[in-house]
């Protein structure tokens, strides 16, 4: 099983960004708990993390066919980009949507999500843990979500 981890803008800065709001861990050491994590599954997991809009989308189109399930953390294009909604919806691929905060007890313009309605699943709020979540249910998802 192939799945692929996609991370957007600024997710590159966590550990010393707004460490109250995203936690201290730094994006490396999420990613190496994850590729543990699908080591133990038997499951290869690819990371892609980019704070430009387009190659996000042209990582997306780059799945189709080759991959099975994608977690993703848009960040802040959870909340503007129709572009990357609709790449995803563009290779019928699965995807769960992660937040390591909880964007609905935040700002108000942080409370819509352009991904949330077409997610087979969204977990939020939950920090680093909500990856290892998000990546049991990817690999667990139901033959009808895929
Ligand atoms: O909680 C998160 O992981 C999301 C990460 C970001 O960078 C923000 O722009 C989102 O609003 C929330």
């Amino acid at each position: 099983m192939n799945i692929l981890l996609l991370n957007g803008p600024n997710l590159n800065m966590l550990g010393q960004r707004e460490p109250d709001k995203y936690g201290t861990q730094t994006l490396q050491d999420i990613v190496d708990d994850l590729q543990a994590q699908a080591a133990s599954s038997n499951v290869t997991l690819t990371h892609f993390q980019s704070n430009a809009e387009y190659e996000l989308i042209d990582r997306v189109h780059a799945a189709m066919g080759t991959v099975d399930a994608i977690i993703i953390n848009p960040a802040a294009f959870t909340h503007t980009s129709v572009a990357l909604r609709d790449a995803l919806l563009s290779v019928n691929i699965p995807f769960i949507e992660v937040h390591l905060s909880n964007v609905h007890a935040r700002e108000p313009f942080r409370h819509h999500s352009y991904f949330s309605d077409v997610a087979a699943g969204v977990i939020v709020g939950l920090g680093a843990m909500g990856y290892s979540l998000a990546l049991t249910a990817a690999i667990n998802l139901p033959k009808s979500q895929k």
